[in-house]
C-alpha cells in the first residue's frame, strides 16, 4: 500500500466510480472493492491509511471488518456510510471505533472534508493516546467513567453531534469541553449555551443573533452563539428547554449549517460542531411532544452518558481527595485527607447533586475549617440533616416533600420572601442545581435563573 492510498469498499458500481473520481480528484489513489471478502483480500498486502467502508454488503455487515480493522491495524481511519435513516448502524460504528461516518447520499464535499480530516497529524496523535486515562477535568477511574473517556476519545475525531445526557453536575460540560479540546476544531472556540438559563423571548437571538431594528430592543447588531462558535464547538446545554418554534429553526440550522440572524435578509453558512445536553429524559421529552422527534434523531447521533456520581463507587473518594488539595492549596488551609467515616459516608450518598454538590460540601469545609483531615465534625450540618448518613437504596432522590420549615416560621413575612426561601432551600437540597430544583418546583430553570440574578446571586447565561 502506498501512503496517500484509499481502500473504498462499496458494490454499487456507479458509487464507486463517484467516490473514485472525488479522491483522484483532491490526490488521492483509490483502490475499489465491492465485497468483504475483496476487501480482506486486498488487506493481506497491508492496510492503508484510511478505508472508506459502506457497511452493507453482499456478503456481510461492514462492521465486522471494522470490528477487524480496529483490532489489527488501530492506525487505519475507517469512515463508515451508512443509508440515511440507519443512524443506529453509525453509532455502533463509532462506538466499535470509526473514524468518522458519513449518511447517503454524500455530499462530496463532506467525504473530502472526513478523508481530510483523517489524514491530519492530529488524529494520528489521538488513535495514538491510550484510552483509559481520565482526560480532561476528569477525576476518576472506574469502569463506567473509562467508557465514558473512551467514547469521548473515539468521537472527538469526527464533526459528529454528540447528544449528551446525564443528571445536573454530572459533568456534561467538562465531557463537551474535553471533545471539543481533543477535536480538530481545538484551535477554534468553544462556545456555550445554557438553554435553560435565558428567557425564552431572548433565547432565539443567543443563539442566532440579530440586526438593528428587528425587535424594539435590538439597538445594535448582534452575533449570535451559532457564530461565535464557527470554526468550534457550540454546546447547547438544556437543549430541551428550547420552546418548540425555536427547535423548528434549529433544526433547519443544522440541516443547511446557514444562520440567519434575526431580521437579516441572508445567512451566514458556518462549519461548527454540534454538542448538545440535557439533564431530562431526552425521549421522555420527545413523547410528552416538547421536544420534536426529528430535533431528537437529528441530534442524537452519538449519545453520551454521563453516569451519576453514586454509580462511580470509589471515584467519589478519589475526586474528593484530589479536589481537597486543590481547594485547601487555594485557601491556604492544611486539608491533605478524609477519614474513614467521611470516605464511607461519601461512598454511601446518593450525591442528587453529583460532582458538583461534592464540590460544595468539600468548598465549604475547606473555608470553614483547617485539617489535616475532614472529619465528620467539619461537614456542613446541612449535608448531613439532607442525608450524609443515609442510604437512599441507589435511587438518587433525596427524600422529598419534607416541610422546608415550620409553617409557623412564615407569620409575617410577605409572598415574596416565603416564594424566595422555598426557592433557595430547594436549589440546596437539590445539591446546588438550579435545573433540577427548577424541576421539583414546576418552573423553567430561567424562572429561577432570573429570580436569582435579582437577588443578587450569580446566574449563568453562559456558563
Ligand atoms: N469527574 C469529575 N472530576 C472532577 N470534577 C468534575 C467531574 N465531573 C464534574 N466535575 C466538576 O463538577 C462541576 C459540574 O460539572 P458540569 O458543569 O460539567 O456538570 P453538568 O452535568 O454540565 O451540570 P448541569 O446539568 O447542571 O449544567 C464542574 O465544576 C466540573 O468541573
Amino acid at each position: 500500500m502506498i501512503a496517500n492510498q484509499i481502500l473504498v469498499v462499496e458494490d454499487t458500481a456507479s458509487l464507486q466510480t463517484l467516490y473514485c473520481a472525488l479522491l483522484e480528484s483532491v490526490g488521492h489513489h483509490p483502490v475499489a472493492v465491492g465485497s468483504l471478502s475483496q476487501a480482506r483480500a486486498v488487506l493481506q498486502n497491508g492496510a492503508p491509511p484510511i478505508v472508506l467502508l459502506d457497511l452493507l454488503l453482499p456478503d456481510g455487515d461492514g462492521l465486522d471488518l471494522l470490528a477487524e480493522l480496529v483490532a489489527q491495524a488501530p492506525a487505519t481511519k475507517v469512515i463508515v456510510i451508512t443509508a440515511n435513516g440507519s443512524v443506529d448502524k453509525a453509532v455502533e460504528a463509532m462506538r466499535i471505533g470509526a473514524f468518522d461516518f458519513l449518511l447517503k447520499p454524500i455530499d462530496p464535499a463532506n467525504l473530502v472534508k472526513a478523508v481530510t480530516n483523517a489524514r491530519s497529524e492530529r488524529h494520528q496523535h489521538l488513535r495514538a493516546t491510550p484510552t483509559a486515562l481520565p482526560l480532561g477535568g476528569f477525576i476518576g477511574s472506574s469502569p463506567v467513567m473509562q467508557q465514558v473517556y473512551s467514547t469521548i476519545r473515539a468521537v472527538a475525531g469526527s464533526m459528529a453531534t454528540v447528544f449528551v445526557t446525564g443528571e445536573s453536575g454530572a459533568g456534561k460540560e467538562i465531557a463537551a469541553e474535553a471533545i471539543h479540546a481533543l477535536s480538530s476544531q481545538s484551535d477554534g472556540p468553544f462556545v456555550p449555551l445554557n438553554c435553560g438559563a435565558i428567557p425564552s423571548g431572548f433565547l432565539e437571538s443567543e443563539v442566532f443573533g440579530h440586526v438593528a431594528g428587528a425587535f424594539p430592543a435590538a439597538i445594535s447588531d448582534k452575533r449570535g452563539a451559532a457564530e461565535d462558535a464557527d470554526g468550534g464547538t457550540l454546546f447547547l446545554d438544556e437543549v430541551c428547554e428550547m420552546d418548540l418554534g425555536l427547535q423548528a429553526r434549529f433544526l433547519r440550522f443544522l440541516q443547511t449549517s446557514t444562520v440567519t440572524p434575526l431580521g437579516a435578509a441572508e445567512g451566514k453558512r458556518i462549519t461548527t460542531r454540534i454538542i448538545c445536553a440535557t439533564s431530562r429524559d431526552p425521549l421522555e421529552e420527545v413523547r410528552a411532544g416538547r421536544l420534536r422527534a426529528d430535533l431528537y434523531y437529528r441530534l442524537h447521533v452519538v449519545p453520551l452518558h454521563l453516569p451519576p456520581l453514586r454509580d462511580r463507587g470509589h471515584d467519589v473518594v478519589e475526586i474528593a481527595e484530589a479536589m481537597l488539595s486543590r481547594f485547601a492549596t487555594r485557601e491556604g488551609r492544611s486539608f491533605r485527607a478524609l477519614d474513614d467515616e467521611v470516605k464511607q459516608l461519601f461512598l454511601n450518598y446518593s450525591w442528587p447533586g453529583n460532582v458538583r454538590q461534592l464540590l460544595n460540601v468539600l468548598w465549604n469545609v475547606v473555608v470553614l475549617n483547617d485539617g489535616p483531615v475532614v472529619t465528620r465534625a467539619t461537614l456542613p450540618p446541612n449535608f448531613l440533616d439532607t442525608g450524609g448518613d443515609m442510604t437512599f437504596g441507589g435511587t438518587g432522590q433525596v427524600a422529598t416533600h419534607q416541610p422546608l420549615a415550620d409553617i409557623e416560621a412564615f407569620a409575617g413575612m410577605t409572598l415574596a420572601e416565603i416564594e424566595r426561601i422555598a426557592i433557595e432551600a430547594t436549589i440546596e437540597r437539590e445539591g446546588g442545581s438550579v435545573p433540577q430544583a427548577a424541576r421539583v418546583l414546576d418552573v423553567s430553570p430561567s424562572t429561577l435563573y432570573r429570580k436569582l440574578e435579582a437577588w443578587g446571586r450569580p446566574a449563568r447565561p453562559r456558563k
